[in-house]
């Protein structure tokens, strides 16, 4: 694992050292827009029209960030219209590869580049950060869109509404302020919270991270008492967001990453939650959970220096989850 600087690769881990021990995510670097018409949309430049075959997208089945954009390309159906390839569950010294002796990887089935950030340096020679996925490709002006997959999400939410003809609307805008508020504690204490937690190098670090975590898991628990999802009746984008971190949790964060206070199936209102969202018509087909154990346990060897993946938990996804 590790990062470019001026279009060179350095493998580095994490550095904590300046952090009392904290890890401290990097802000994405590529936040272009593909709107309906072309124009620039809320940052970046204007030019990335929506067209059908035009966007490619680069994911890892185990990333919980890649994983909302294809929950959203399959929601909104755009699998037609927007192509995937899927990167080896193994992020090791050379970062995201392309390999495909792994099964459920394609390759880069754009330019058979082998590594993710063969794809940084093509969009900007100079470029410096983290090789992230998801990484949104256009193939009409060979570069990155947007590597940030809180943006690409609203750009599947409506973009492409006219070539789809599907109006789904998981950020509508009546709702928009208090899924901005909702977003912003679930970001920074669930689905960051477990990466702080697990990446933690000092105590102190991780108990900043994994308090916070459980008290939002405790608040969410009695939210969903009562509410079908996080916004009342509608199913909105912060459903989805925190859906991607949940059905990993009892898998790898409980584990891996030292989030073991309770699992989400010691929560009735959560795991009925994760349930119907696993469920829902084209979600359950995004869920690889031989790629997300594989990642985790096998590339963190700082965390799980034998790099054994473990067994467990047997989780019934598919039992009836009686939320309506
Ligand atoms: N803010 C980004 C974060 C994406 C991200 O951190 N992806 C992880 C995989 S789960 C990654 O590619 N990490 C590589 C690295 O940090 O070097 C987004 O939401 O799109």
């Amino acid at each position: 694992m590790g990062y470019l600087r001026n279009g060179q690769w350095h493998d580095q881990w994490y550095d904590t050292d300046t952090t009392g021990g904290a890890f401290v995510r990097d802000t994405s670097k590529f936040r272009n827009w593909v709107t309906a018409d072309g124009s620039a949309g809320p940052s970046g430049r204007d030019g990335f029209k929506a067209e059908s075959g035009r966007y490619h997208l680069y994911v890892s089945l185990a990333c919980p960030w890649a994983h909302r954009t294809l929950i959203f390309r399959a929601l909104k159906g755009l699998t037609d219209h927007i192509g995937v390839s899927v990167v080896h569950p193994d992020m090791l010294g050379e970062g995201w590869e392309f390999r495909t002796d792994y099964p459920g990887t394609t390759g880069d089935t754009l330019h058979d580049l082998a590594f993710a950030r063969d794809l940084y340096t093509r969009a900007d020679p100079d470029v410096s950060g983290r090789v992230t996925v998801p990484i949104l490709w256009d193939t009409k002006r060979d570069t990155i869109v947007s590597n940030e997959s809180a943006e690409i999400i609203r750009m599947f939410n409506s973009a492409f509404d006219a070539i789809t003809g599907n109006t789904d609307d998981y950020w509508p805008t009546d709702l928009r302020d208090a899924i901005e508020l909702v977003n912003a504690r679930i970001y920074d204490t669930v689905n960051n919270g477990v990466y702080k937690s697990g990446f933690a190098t000092s105590q102190q670090a991780y108990d900043e991270a994994v308090g916070p975590l459980f008290e939002t898991l405790d608040w969410l628990e009695e939210r969903l008492s009562d509410n079908r999802y996080l916004m009342g009746d509608k199913l909105t984008e912060s459903d989805w967001r925190l859906f991607t971190t949940l059905i990993r949790f009892d898998a790898v964060y409980h584990t891996h990453f030292k989030c073991n206070r309770a699992r989400i199936v010691d929560y009735p209102n959560l795991w009925g939650y994760v349930r119907e969202l696993y469920q829902w018509p084209g979600v359950a087909e995004t869920v690889n959970f031989d790629h997300i154990t594989r990642h985790y346990y096998y590339s963190h060897d700082m965390i799980n220096p034998h790099r054994i993946v473990p067994t467990g938990p047997v989780l019934d996804l598919s039992a009836p989850h009686g939320r309506n």
